[in-house]
């Protein structure tokens, strides 16, 4: 099959590239490199000793997009591009609506001039806002909580009226749960611009000594430590997700809607611990206040995908902190050559 993925030379666009060459796809990737590198693309070559084609286009440029569809004759479109900052979005909700969703009508107009009416989507376990009861499956309410949320809670509406509208459309919304961890080979993985939002990042930049300590946001939820709780799914893991699905949209057909998660539930605590385990290192933490907007505990029922795809994860807590810190040890600076091209890359 040939695939276009959008945002391929992002964090979970470059694993899905890596599974997609190795079961011997051809891989076509859009990415304007704005939260991204190209070496992260080199590095995917190196690792399957296979090659790919690059556009650096934008999904806010209809031309850019419509280039690569007249270049090649893509079967399905793996849609990873967007934006993900939730505090970001809070700042700019404007930057997050038109990135995320004029870029996805583009993409979806593009496809429909060209017939491609196949496309797995991104979306996430936000979606879901403060779940009422846990685990949480595809059938819970939706709700969003951030201008991120409500692009993601937007897309999957959009692609929800566009597959009534066309039966013709096949579509899977996947909704993956908290992607951590990267390639074994510690040769790509996630590469954050400036200081990191997220758990694991941040640990790994404390246990690199970038940082001086991690605070944990709150230590009083109902959960047995009272710090969060959280479905962590190795990057590689939700890659293999991606590529079970492909074989399901194109013979089941029509919308169809699965969650990405282990099914696990992990604190902010036991992740500190299993981090300190790989890295042979101590994070210094600190307990602050509760962090704006979070919520107590999330994690999936993955029942769904196991039945419909013969798709679960099997990578433990291990397995995501040892790959973590592989990967951050042998690229302390991420893909740049140093930590102030980094930082100049965010400014810019
Ligand atoms: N990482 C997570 O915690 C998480 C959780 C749930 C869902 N998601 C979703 O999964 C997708 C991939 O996430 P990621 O963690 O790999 O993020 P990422 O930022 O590493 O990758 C996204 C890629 O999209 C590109 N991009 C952004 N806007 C673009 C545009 N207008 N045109 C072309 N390229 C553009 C960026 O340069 C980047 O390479 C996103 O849609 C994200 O919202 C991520
Ligand atoms: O410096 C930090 C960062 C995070 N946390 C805690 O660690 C847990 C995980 O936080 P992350 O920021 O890593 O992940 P979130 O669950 O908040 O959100 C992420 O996963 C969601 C899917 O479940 C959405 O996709 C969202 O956009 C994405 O940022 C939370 O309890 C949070 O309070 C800390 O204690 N200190």
């Amino acid at each position: 099959m040939k695939l276009l993925v959008t945002g391929g030379a992002g964090y979970i666009g470059s694993h899905t590239c890596v599974e997609l060459l190795n079961e011997n796809h051809d891989v076509v990737v859009l990415d304007n490199l704005s939260n991204s590198s190209e070496e992260s693309l080199n590095r995917v070559k190196q690792i399957t000793g296979k090659s790919l084609e690059f556009y650096k286009a934008d999904l806010l440029n209809k031309q850019q997009i419509a280039a690569v569809f007249a270049d090649h004759k893509i079967d399905a479109v793996i849609h990873f591009a967007g934006l993900k900052a939730v505090g970001e979005s809070v700042s700019t909700p404007l930057k997050y609506f038109h990135n995320n969703i004029t870029g996805t009508l583009n993409l979806l107009e593009v496809m429909t001039e060209f017939n491609v009416k196949n496309i797995v989507f991104s979306s996430s376990a936000t979606v879901y806002g403060d779940p009422a009861s846990l685990p949480i499956t595809e059938e819970f309410p939706l709700s969003a909580t951030n201008p991120y949320g409500r692009t993601k809670l937007m897309i999957e509406a959009i692609l929800k009226d566009l597959y009534h509208s066309d039966k013709s459309w096949n579509i899977a919304l996947l909704r993956y749960f908290n992607p951590v961890g990267a390639h074994q080979s510690g040769d790509i993985g996630e590469d954050p611009l400036g200081i990191p939002n997220n758990l694991v990042p941040y640990i790994a930049q404390v246990a690199m000594g970038f940082l001086p300590r991690l605070s944990v946001f709150g230590n009083d939820y109902d959960t047995p430590d009272g710090t969060g709780v959280r479905d962590f799914i190795h990057v590689v893991d939700l890659a293999l997700g991606h590529v079970k699905t492909l074989p399901k949209l194109l013979t089941h057909k029509g919308l169809m809607i699965y969650n990405l998660g282990t099914g696990q539930g992990y604190s902010v605590l036991e992740m500190i611990k299993g981090f300190e385990k790989a890295s042979g290192k101590k994070i210094p933490y600190k307990v602050v206040d509760r962090r704006p907007g979070d919520i107590g505990a999330c994690w999936a029922d993955p029942a769904k995908a196991k039945k419909a795809l013969g798709w679960e994860a099997s990578k433990t807590l291990a397995d995501m902190c040892q790959d973590t810190w592989n990967w951050q040890k042998k690229n302390p600076n991420g893909y740049r050559q140093s930590i102030k091209e980094k930082r100049e890359h965010h400014i810019g």
